[in-house]
């Protein structure tokens, strides 16, 4: 068999302990899939006596995890340590930069830095992959780079972030609290460091501009992607979005968007409601699904686990298979240098069914405030659910007829500053089928 593939492995953590696991467990399948056997030789994390469940005495410690970049005894360096700066970037720039192959999870990175990691990549014929940074272990990366790469695709969608999709379906199911269910989600290792990239919305928009590039064709504008996070859903906006037939799930969703004549780029992730009967709104737990519309394969469902050890590290060992197998190609679709910027698209003209969700005060002539800024604003109402929250205060929550964004947003202003409404409302899309 040939030489084996050396892998010098920073980060030690849920996803890097995870790839040890793997690469241990599955060597011999591994070994005759990439045609040589994949090895780790040399570690790095903050902590080396720290008690990570698997035996790193096989391979060399390394107090400095840049000496990974041009370490004699590595061929890829894999970084799981995280963050779009500071040293995981340093390392990706110094092993891209030394012509050596860089395997990562780390989509804060990509989505920050992608452009520049992928064009040194490309001049240097070093393979930079990230199979792992979008939806965990389902293999969208591929599939949309490789297995779609004849398609035109102008739409992308799904739910992109397991800790949201995990709190979401279990405050649906069991009623349970938003702070108790993360803290539930950080045990299980799906969480991000900081876990407020995931609620708010953050960390699902780095995918999002991921797969947009990959695409598109488009250079990755994460600076473009709107974004609105799960951290004011209430209890009753899970409720009222059952009783009126929809499940609340974190959305991403990036389109081509030819309303201005030429193409532009329209990148936003927002909490939606998900009519019962589409595919993603039995999607539970920390499961990830990515829709694809290509203009020959048609719409095209990758789903399966996005966070975790265990099918983190599959996304990262498949990488590492590919390189050993030197199936590598460009970082992107197409040359890094050749990804076309897109303009950002404007908002107003995008129609949809919006769920609108206001406490206000329990009083006559409320209901009539609301329907008439509705009425000029030509927002009208498809369903309609009002109660008594508590003393003095109804909560109103409804589904419009489809209208344009500009409608909801009049609305809203017109209402803003009324004494009818107690608080902010809430206000949802629904996601067309
Ligand atoms: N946990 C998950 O389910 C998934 C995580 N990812 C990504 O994978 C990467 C790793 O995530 P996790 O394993 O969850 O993180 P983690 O926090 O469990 O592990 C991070 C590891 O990096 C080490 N590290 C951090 N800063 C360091 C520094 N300055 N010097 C040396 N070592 C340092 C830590 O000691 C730890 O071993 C991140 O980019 C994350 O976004 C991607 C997909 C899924
Ligand atoms: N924190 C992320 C981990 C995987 O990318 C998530 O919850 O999806
Ligand atoms: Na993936």
């Amino acid at each position: 068999m040939a030489n084996a593939l050396r892998i010098g492995l920073a980060g030690l953590g849920t996803v890097g302990t995870g790839v040890i696991q793997l690469i241990e467990e599955n060597s011999a399948l591994i070994a005759r899939r990439a045609g040589r056997p994949i090895i780790i030789t040399a570690v790095t994390a903050r902590d080396r006596t720290k008690d990570r469940g698997v035996d790193l005495t096989p391979y060399r410690w390394v107090d400095d995890m840049g000496e990974l970049a041009t370490a004699a005894d590595v061929d890829v360096v894999v970084e799981l340590v995280g963050g779009s700066d500071g040293p995981a970037l340093t390392l990706a720039r110094e092993t891209i930069g030394a012509g050596r192959a860089l395997v990562t999870a780390n989509k804060a990175m990509i989505a920050h830095h992608g452009a520049e990691l992928g064009a040194l990549a490309d001049a240097k014929g070093a393979p930079l992959k990230f199979e792992a940074a979008v939806a965990g272990g389902i293999p969208v990366i591929q599939g949309l780079r490789d297995g779609a790469a004849a398609n035109r695709i102008d739409r992308v969608y799904g739910i992109l972030n397991g800790t949201c999709n995990f709190i979401l379906s279990a405050m649906e199911r069991d009623g349970r609290d938003f702070t108790d269910v993360l803290a539930d989600a950080q045990a299980k290792g799906f969480a991000e460091a900081d876990p407020s990239f995931d609620i708010d919305g953050v960390d699902a928009a780095h995918k999002l501009s991921i797969l947009a590039s990959l695409s598109f064709g488009a250079e990755i504008d994460f600076a473009g992607v709107d974004i609105r996070g799960i951290r004011k859903i209430i209890a009753a906006d899970i409720a009222q979005a059952q009783a009126l037939g929809y499940r609340i799930r974190l959305i991403g969703l990036a389109e081509v968007d030819g309303e201005n004549g030429g193409a532009s780029l329209f990148q936003r992730v927002q909490p939606c409601l998900v009519p019962l009967d589409h595919p993603l709104a039995n999607v539970t737990g920390a499961t990830n699904a990515v829709v694809a519309e290509g203009n020959f394969s048609g719409r095209l469902l990758f789903q399966g686990a996005g966070a975790g050890d265990r099918p983190t590290a599959s996304a990262v060992v498949a990488d590492l298979v590919d390189i050993a197998r030197k199936e590598t190609g460009p970082a992107f679709s197409i040359p890094t240098t050749e990804l076309e910027k897109l303009p950002r698209a404007t908002a107003a003209h995008r129609i949809n069914k919006t769920y609108l969700r206001m406490l206000v005060a329990d009083r006559p002539g409320v209901l009539a405030e609301i329907a008439a800024a509705m009425r000029d604003a030509g927002l009208s109402i498809e369903s309609l659910i009002q109660r008594e929250v508590a003393d003095g205060s109804a909560l109103i929550a409804m589904v419009t007829h489809e209208a344009r964004e500009q409608a909801v947003s009049d609305t809203l202003a017109a209402l803003a500053g009324s004494d009818s409404l107690q608080g902010e409302p809430m206000v949802m899309h629904i996601l067309a089928n």
